[in-house]
């Protein structure tokens, strides 16, 4: 469970009444997560989670909170956060917004930049098969081109240069064989990134940490009833980056055994071939699949190696293991072209 910060019920019972929802009637830690402090705040107006941040910045911040609403206003299934009404929002022409111009979205609760969010309905789905994998595809294609006009810029934060700063800083916890495969993969990301197909990957603002604990699905549907995605949430980890990368990260949760770290090609197909249902892969992005999954999964292990040998203090606190993403990235550079067979030829 992550509670970083304790909320008194009366500051956040005078927030929700500032910003119009009514008398707060709950306030309740939320169990999950390992980022930041998340509560569910049930006021009289409705379901809400209440977030503070923990390591994100009130500069950082505005990309993450205007991205959700964005997407919310397109109809993704993206918790909207509720505006402050005495903050005025940025006025101007849409594209020329910096990535950190004031925010509306951006509270201060407990002295910490926080936020207030829909509460979604559903339950993440955490053995998926590939009925969700299906609906988690075509909804991650949506979501790439529904957030292709948003208009700040700010990168992915958890990219490359925080790997090659925190690579050294997790090598002293290593053993010999885990220094040398961490040391070999981000020479190999570092070379990747600096090529010319790399270069030609369409971008655009990315979730990032789409797991299955960040997704949700209809409960209480009739058995026998497909999965119905109802929700995607936690965008703390997204940023301006390919969308190859984005479709990695998901076939290394969804689509992984996870006992294993083995690719499952029957999920991993559903999800690929749902996402091309609605934006094909260009020629560029079949080529650099197989070392984005590799990339996705040294992202993984890097930050649990991290969170895992330099913890921070919460009440309450469930860390991963790191040793899962090992087990993937092994996979992942021993078997590079498990997904060859998963990607339809390319029109002519
Ligand atoms: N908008 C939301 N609607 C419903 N539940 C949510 C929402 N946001 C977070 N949660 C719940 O809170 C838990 C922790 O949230 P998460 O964003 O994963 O935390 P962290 O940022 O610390 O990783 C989730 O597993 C989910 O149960
Ligand atoms: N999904 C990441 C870490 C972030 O945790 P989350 O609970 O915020 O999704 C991982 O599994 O390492």
């Amino acid at each position: 469970m992550a509670v970083f910060t304790e909320v008194e019920f009366g500051e956040a019972d005078a927030l929700v009444q500032r910003l119009g929802l009514g008398p707060l009637r709950e306030l309740r830690g939320i169990e999950g997560g390992i980022e930041n402090t998340n509560y569910f705040a049930t006021a009289e107006s409705g379901e809400f989670v209440l977030t503070l941040f923990e390591r994100l910045s009130a500069e950082q911040l505005p990309y993450y909170l205007c991205l959700m609403k964005h997407l919310a206003g397109r109809g993704l299934p993206v918790p909207e956060p509720v505006a402050d009404p005495a903050i005025q929002p940025p006025s101007g022409h849409a594209l020329t917004i910096p990535a950190n111009a004031p925010c509306e979205l951006l509270l201060k609760v407990a002295g910490k930049p926080a936020a207030l969010v829909q509460r979604l309905s559903g339950r993440s789905e955490l053995a998926p098969g590939t009925a969700h994998c299906t609906e988690l595809g075509a909804m991650l294609a949506r979501m790439h081109l529904a957030a292709r006009d948003f208009p700040r810029i700010q990168p992915n934060l958890r990219g490359l240069a925080w790997w090659n700063d925190t690579v050294p800083v997790v090598l002293p916890y290593a053993d010999e064989s885990q220094a040398a495969l961490l040391r070999a993969e981000l020479a190999y990301q570092n070379h990747i990134a600096e090529s010319s197909a790399y270069a030609a990957l369409p971008r655009g603002p990315v979730h990032a940490d789409m797991f299955r604990d960040n997704v949700m699905f209809a409960t209480g549907e009739h058995a026998g009833a497909a999965p119905r995605l109802t929700g995607v949430f936690d965008f703390y980890f997204a940023g301006t980056d390919t969308w190859l990368f984005d479709l990695a990260v998901c076939l290394n949760d969804w689509a992984i055994d996870l006992s294993t770290g083995e690719h499952d090609a029957e999920r991993a197909d559903a999800l690929l071939a749902a996402y091309e249902t609605v934006r094909p892969l260009n020629a560029a992005e079949r080529a650099l699949l197989p070392a984005m999954l590799r990339a996705a999964a040294l992202r993984f292990w890097i930050s649990r190696l991290w969170d895992f040998h330099l913890p921070r203090e919460a009440s309450m606190l469930k860390p991963h293991d790191p040793a899962h993403f090992e087990r993937v990235l092994r996979e992942r550079v021993y078997h590079p072209h498990v997904m060859a067979q998963s990607l339809e030829p390319l029109a002519a």
